[in-house]
């Protein structure tokens, strides 16, 4: 004989209608999103590193299913959604902006030279924790640090040397919000809708009285 885990608990004692199962795939959707409420972070491809593995490596574990993913680099159980993607050539006024907080150090000019040699590939993950989560992923600033402590990062793997180490990632949520707005406008930066890629794929239940 089976039971439901409702007439389980039942008979079990605990009161009855303790279990909340989502209605429909929208209500899982909106708690999902209410329990596990997603981060954005922006990450970018550097040129070097966009030009080097154009079309060769893919992100194999990102909710993605469009041509852009030719353009991006191997990523393996990073779980992110890729809610906006594009290719972008930065000018040298967009490089020096963006990194205006390194203005002054030596390798700076170097720096705004790397980001402008060619087209990157500029994006906003979702996923709770993004911000962290990408940092991690890429690695120490340093590719030589980056194979000794995590070398599985991406620096690690596709990272050239120090300046021309592949791929940036946010520093902080704030920050994101900033570079999401640089690169594809204010709206984007503070609204919009999940993009086609995400998909829901787990049914959502959760006790009602644990808490
Ligand atoms: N000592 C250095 N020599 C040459 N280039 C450097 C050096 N330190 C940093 N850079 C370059 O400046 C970028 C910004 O440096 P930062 O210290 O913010 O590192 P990061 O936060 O790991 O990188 P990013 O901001 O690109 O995500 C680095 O990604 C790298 O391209």
């Amino acid at each position: 004989m089976t039971f439901s885990l409702r007439a389980r608990y039942a008979i079990d004692s605990v009161p009855i209608n303790q279990l909340h199962g989502s209605s429909s795939a929208v209500d899982a959707e909106k708690e999902l999103e209410f329990f596990f409420p997603e981060e954005k972070t922006f990450a970018l491809i550097k040129p070097d590193a966009a030009k080097t593995h154009k079309g060769k490596a893919v992100f194999t574990d990102v909710n993605i299913s469009t041509k852009d993913l030719q353009r991006t680099l191997q990523v393996k159980q990073a779980g992110f959604s890729i809610s906006k993607v594009k290719e972008q050539a930065l000018t040298r006024e967009m490089a020096a902006q963006f990194y205006k907080d390194h203005e002054g150090k030596p390798f700076f000019e170097d720096l705004v030279n790397c980001m402008t040699a060619g087209p990157s590939v500029v994006m906003v993950l979702s996923k709770e924790n993004a911000v962290e989560e990408w940092r991690q992923l890429m690695g120490p600033t340093d590719p030589e640090e980056a194979k000794k402590v995590s070398p599985e990062s991406i620096r690690a793997q596709f990272a050239h040397d120090i300046l021309s180490n592949a791929v940036h990632g946010s520093s902080n949520p704030e920050h994101a919000m900033k570079s999401i707005a640089f690169a594809f406008g204010e709206l984007d930066a503070y609204w919009f809708p999940q993009g086609p890629e995400k998909h829901l794929h787990c049914l959502f239940i959760f006790f009602l009285d644990v808490f």
